[in-house]
C-alpha cells in the first residue's frame, strides 16, 4: 500500500510566519519552506506532507476542489468566502479583530445611508444588517485605512491587531464585530481517506497550540 501524502495549503505570509514555529515544534521539517525564494510547493522528503504556499481566499479554493486536503487559513478569510470545509483546530495565532472605524468625526448613529469601505463585503454586510442599517459597501483590496481619511467612505470595516495602523492614521475604533484567528480545516472527504494521518497531525499540532491563559502565565 502507498504512503499517505497529505497536501496541505498554507496561507503564505503572516499567517505563513506565525504558523511555521508551530509545525516546527509539532515535528514538521519546514527547512524547505524557510528557505524557499521563490518556491511554492514543497515535498517533505521525510514525511508524508506536501505544502503548497498560497493567498488566503485561494487556500480555501484549494480546499472545496479537493486539490488539497488541509488548509491552514484565517478565520476572517473563511467567514468572508463562506467555507463549508470541516475546522480541525483553532491555532491560536494570527490573532485580531474585526472592527467599525473612522475619523473621530464620523457619528454612527447620523441617519444619513453610510458608506463603507472594506476588503469584507459580506462581513459588512451581515453587521449592518444585524443592526438593521443598509449601506452601501465599497469593495478595498489593502491600506482599507485610506477610505474614510480620502473622503471615498464614511467609514472601514476590517481587521486590527496592535491598533497601530489606525493610530498613526489618526482613525478610531466604533465597534468590535469579531475576533479572528488562524484555523485548520480540513476537505471532508480527504477526512473520510486519510483520517488517521490527518489527526495524527492535527493531535501533535494541538499539543503546542497554547491556550491564551497559557500565554498570559509564560508572558
Ligand atoms: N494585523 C494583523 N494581525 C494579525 N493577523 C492578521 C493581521 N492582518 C491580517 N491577519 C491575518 O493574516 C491573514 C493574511 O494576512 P496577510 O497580511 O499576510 O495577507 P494579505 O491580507 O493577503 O496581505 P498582502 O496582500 O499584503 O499579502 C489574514 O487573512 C488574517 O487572518
Ligand atoms: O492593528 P495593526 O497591528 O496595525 O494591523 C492592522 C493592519 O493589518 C492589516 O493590513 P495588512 O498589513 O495585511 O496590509 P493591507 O493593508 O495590505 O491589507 C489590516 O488591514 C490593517 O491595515
Amino acid at each position: 500500500m502507498s504512503e499517505t501524502r497529505l497536501k496541505i495549503a498554507l496561507t503564505k505570509g503572516r499567517v505563513e510566519q506565525q504558523v511555521l514555529p508551530l509545525l516546527e515544534q509539532a515535528g514538521v521539517d519546514c527547512d524547505l519552506i524557510r528557505h524557499k525564494e521563490r518556491r511554492l510547493i514543497f515535498e517533505a522528503p521525510t514525511q508524508p506532507y506536501e505544502f503548497i504556499l498560497a493567498k488566503g481566499p485561494d487556500v480555501t479554493t484549494f480546499l472545496e476542489r479537493g486539490a488539497a486536503d488541509i488548509g491552514i487559513v484565517g478565520s476572517d478569510i473563511l467567514v468572508e468566502h463562506r467555507s463549508t470545509q470541516y475546522e480541525l483546530l483553532d491555532l491560536g495565532v494570527g490573532k485580531c479583530q474585526f472592527i467599525l472605524a473612522s475619523t473621530a468625526d464620523f457619528d454612527p448613529a447620523a441617519p444619513k445611508r453610510k458608506i463603507i469601505g472594506t476588503k469584507y463585503p459580506l462581513i459588512t454586510k451581515r453587521y449592518f444588517d444585524r443592526l438593521g442599517q443598509d449601506v452601501e459597501i465599497i469593495k478595498i483590496e489593502g491600506s482599507v485605512e485610506l477610505a474614510p481619511l480620502t473622503g471615498l467612505a464614511d467609514a472601514i470595516v476590517d481587521i486590527t491587531e496592535t491598533g497601530t495602523t489606525l493610530r498613526e492614521n489618526q482613525l478610531q475604533i466604533y465597534d468590535y464585530l469579531q475576533p479572528v484567528s488562524t484555523r485548520l480545516v480540513v476537505n471532508r472527504l480527504a477526512l473520510k481517506q486519510h483520517q488517521s494521518a490527518i489527526y495524527e497531525l492535527v493531535d501533535r499540532l494541538a499539543a503546542v497550540v497554547q491556550t491564551d491563559a497559557e500565554k498570559e502565565i509564560m508572558q
